[in-house]
């Protein structure tokens, strides 16, 4: 017989995370990266005591520093985030290397210094060495690891190798850089880094879907309209011009977050929650995505840029420092995505990004269908609005259900209730920095929430045509007004099929 638990009375279940000893390097130490977010994770899982207990960090870059001034600079960034003490105790793990990338010399150098490292904190010889440095940098370095013979897990430890986005700039490159990393290292030693996979909310996707009962027999094309899923930003370009002005939407964020949160809302359930049978099944949905062709691309695609708003007092993206005047970088991006399998046959998945909207929202909402038949519509005007489930990532993290409710009085009259839950509210803990959890995944050896090389490939294979049309024809793109909530032609995408977007204003 089946019993009843309340949920309060239920043990947390819980899957704990086992970093083992190891050290990491991280190239590009002076960096925004590191200070901004590597940093700032390590620390607060130094104050959660999550940190291996054999642990330190090697610091490298171009830059001259000793380990003294690296440790300074180290507590300067983290100064907000804990107590003297607590900063003093972590800088403590922290040491630095200087050297240019290019020489073989950094590499001896860095294999000593990893030794004397090693001898002292008994981290049995495992490494992670955090690219966290320009992309065209990524196989330079690679290189002089396994030139110096530090990328070998023979030396008695194991040696794991972060690669940060943008994972190349098209399919070809990709498939370049993975050769030039597996000349090196294997694909289990690679762990290329998404930073969504990291957000509480992202992988509370696969608990709602694949813990419960209730959503799976109505996570199909029978029951949902459609879905939308957003990632606007109030930012602009901020200090990343050289690099955005050459990469666009498009690659910062659909290439990764966008396709990895529609393959997550969208996967089949894999057997197990194991590193290849969860990534099989994305991959294997991203492969069931519909190919534009170049006819009828403009149709399911709004590429935009952001214009001049003088009422906000914000820039156009044109006049932003290190922008190119006549620029065609799209900052907005919206596409409309058919998956051609069972499950999704017919289901429209709407996404869209930009910068400098109206507001900052990351959410996925699935719309169900309207009630096949309405009961009410002899008795009140025919306006039932039909269910939505709403993922809602950041800057609030929960769910939230809308659905008809029948309003307290003597009258039959309708209103929408919003069921919501406030991961705040409910767990009252801060949902960590993304990093904390991917690299202490890194630290366990667990490849799960990191993306596999077949899918970087199919994702840069569903864009690829994409980007090679816009670079061809440059008339498509248009403008939105900076802080707005994106172009009309956006709206468009949706109003042809009788739709809308969620509106990014107040909700
Ligand atoms: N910053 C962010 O928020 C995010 C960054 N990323 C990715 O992470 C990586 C690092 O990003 P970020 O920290 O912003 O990058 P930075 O531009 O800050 O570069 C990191 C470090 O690399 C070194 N460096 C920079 N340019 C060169 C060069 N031309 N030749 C050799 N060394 C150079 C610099 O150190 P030094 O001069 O001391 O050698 C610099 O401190 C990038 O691949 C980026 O795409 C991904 C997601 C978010
Ligand atoms: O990877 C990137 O993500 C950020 C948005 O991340 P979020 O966690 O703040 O939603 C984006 O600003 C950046 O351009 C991109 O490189």
């Amino acid at each position: 017989m089946r019993r009843f638990i309340t949920r309060g009375a239920r043990e947390e279940l819980c899957a704990e995370i086992k970093a083992e000893s190891c050290g990491m390097v991280i190239f590009g130490a002076s960096g925004d990266l590191a200070r901004r977010k590597l940093l700032p994770a390590l620390f607060e899982l130094f104050r959660r005591q999550l940190l291996p207990a054999n642990f330190f960090i090697l610091g490298g870059a171009r830059t001259e520093m000793d380990d003294d001034a690296f440790r300074r600079s180290v507590r300067e960034s983290l100064a907000e985030a804990g107590s003297d003490s607590e900063l003093e105790e972590f800088s403590g793990f922290c040491h630095y290397i200087a050297g240019s990338y290019e020489q073989p010399v950094l590499y001896e150098a860095l294999k000593s210094r990893l030794a004397e490292l090693e001898a002292g904190c008994l981290t049995g010889g495992n490494r992670i060495y955090y690219l966290a440095t320009p992309p065209v940098l990524y196989p330079v370095i690679t290189e002089g690891l396994g030139r110096a013979g530090l990328t070998s897990d023979a030396a008695g430890g194991w040696s794991r190798v972060v690669v940060e986005k943008p994972f190349g700039r098209d399919l070809v490159s990709a498939r370049e850089l993975d050769r030039a990393l597996l000349r090196y290292l294997t694909e289990q030693q690679i762990y290329r880094i998404d930073h969504y996979l990291g957000k509480e909310t992202v992988q509370n996707i696969m608990i709602l879907r694949f813990a419960n009962t209730i959503f799976e027999p109505v996570w199909n094309r029978q029951y949902i309209d459609h879905v939308q899923i957003t990632v606007a930003e109030t930012l602009g370009v901020e200090n990343r011009a050289g690099y955005y002005d050459q990469t666009g939407a498009l690659r910062d964020m659909f290439q990764n977050h966008m396709l990895e949160m529609l393959s997550l809302v969208a996967m089949e359930p894999p057997a197990s929650f194991d590193g290849d049978r969860h990534r099989d099944e994305k991959v294997k949905l991203l492969r069931a995505i519909r190919p534009y062709s170049p006819w009828d691309m403009d149709q399911f695609l709004v590429r935009g840029q952001y214009a001049q708003n003088s009422d906000k007092n914000l820039p156009a993206y044109r006049q932003e420092p290190g922008i190119k005047s006549d620029s065609t970088t799209e900052t907005y991006a919206a596409m409309q995505v058919m998956v051609d399998n069972w499950r999704w046959r017919g289901v429209p998945f709407y996404l869209r990004s930009g910068k400098r909207l109206a507001r900052k929202v990351s959410e996925i909402a699935i719309a169900f269908k309207p009630v096949p038949h309405s009961m009410f519509a002899g008795l009140m005007p025919e306006n039932l609005l039909s269910n939505v489930l709403v993922l809602a990532i950041q800057p609030e993290e929960g769910i939230a259900l809308s659905m008809e409710t029948k309003r307290p009085g003597p009258h039959m009259c309708m209103s929408s209730l919003n069921l919501q839950f406030s991961y705040r509210d409910v767990f009252g803990e801060r949902s960590g920095n993304a990093y904390e959890r991917l690299l202490l995944d890194c630290m366990a050896g667990d490849q799960t929430l990191f993306v596999r090389r077949d899918g970087a490939e199919v994702a840069w294979n569903v864009l690829d045509p994409i980007l090679q049309q816009w670079q061809e024809e440059t008339g498509s793109l248009c403008f939105y007004p900076a802080g707005a909530a994106g172009p009309e032609q956006a709206e468009a995408l949706l109003a042809k099929d009788g739709r809308a977007w969620r509106p990014l204003g107040d909700r």
